[in-house]
């Protein structure tokens, strides 16, 4: 006789705590960045990987530089694969919710009039790389928050990918090139950034490197028209 598979329950609604709240949004304050070694539940991360793997390549895309434009392709300044995300998926939707509570309690605990947010997978193939950046610049865009999600099963050190943050330039100081933090990409770890105040990078990847990048944005449009996602 023919079984069915005993599927696991969808993870419905994962729990943002407010001590876990307030200690995201308290890093943010002081620091203007925060790690999390392991916010969602393992069910969550492992329903998220397997839908990534699910998706055809062909449906990844290139990755622009900047969103306007997505077709100004520059290789020599990353080399990622991305696809944008929607509800279509059940563990993309209780990863959506889980951000959407976030969003919430930062605003209540910031003060920062996020408005929504939007995220992709990004894939990094052997070698892939996204050299130092922005994620956004002062006035010119409506991302504040990034956060990335970090996918790659047993990560270990030799498959590099790590992200290195680098301190806030002041303007007309010179850069520095020594990292503030680095982070790793170990499976189920969360980072949370200010977008304007941090040039970031990854550094180049020895084994595909799974994420879910994202952005927290606020409302800057004019006319009532939010500017969608590319
Ligand atoms: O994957 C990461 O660690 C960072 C990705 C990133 O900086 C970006 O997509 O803008
Ligand atoms: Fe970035």
């Amino acid at each position: 006789m023919k079984t069915t598979p005993n599927l696991a329950p969808p993870p419905v609604r994962p729990r943002l705590d407010e001590p876990v709240l307030e200690s995201i949004a308290n890093a943010l304050r002081a620091d203007g960045v925060c790690v999390l070694r392991a916010p969602l539940p393992p069910a969550l991360l492992a329903g998220l990987l397997r839908h990534f793997r699910s998706i055809d390549d062909r449906s990844f895309k290139r990755a622009g530089i900047g969103r306007e434009d997505e077709h100004q392709l520059n290789r020599s300044i990353r080399s990622d694969r991305i696809f944008w995300l929607d509800r279509d998926n059940q563990y993309v939707s209780a990863y959506l919710n889980w951000m959407e509570e976030l969003r919430l309690g930062l605003n209540r605990h910031l003060i920062l009039g996020l408005f929504d947010y939007e995220c992709h997978y990004a894939y990094y193939d052997r070698g892939a790389f996204y050299k130092k950046h922005l994620d956004a610049f002062q006035g010119d865009t409506n991302r504040v928050l990034s956060t990335v999600l970090y996918l790659t099963p047993n990560w270990q050190a030799r498959d590099g990918g790590e992200l290195a943050i680098y301190p806030s330039v002041v303007h007309g100081e010179k850069e520095t090139h020594t990292p503030l933090l680095t982070v790793e990409p170990r499976f189920g770890q969360m980072v949370i950034f200010l977008s304007e105040e941090f040039p970031h990078e990854v550094l180049p990847v020895q084994r595909p490197r799974y994420s879910v990048t994202g952005w927290f944005r606020v409302n800057s449009s004019l006319g009532g028209t939010v500017d969608p996602a590319s």
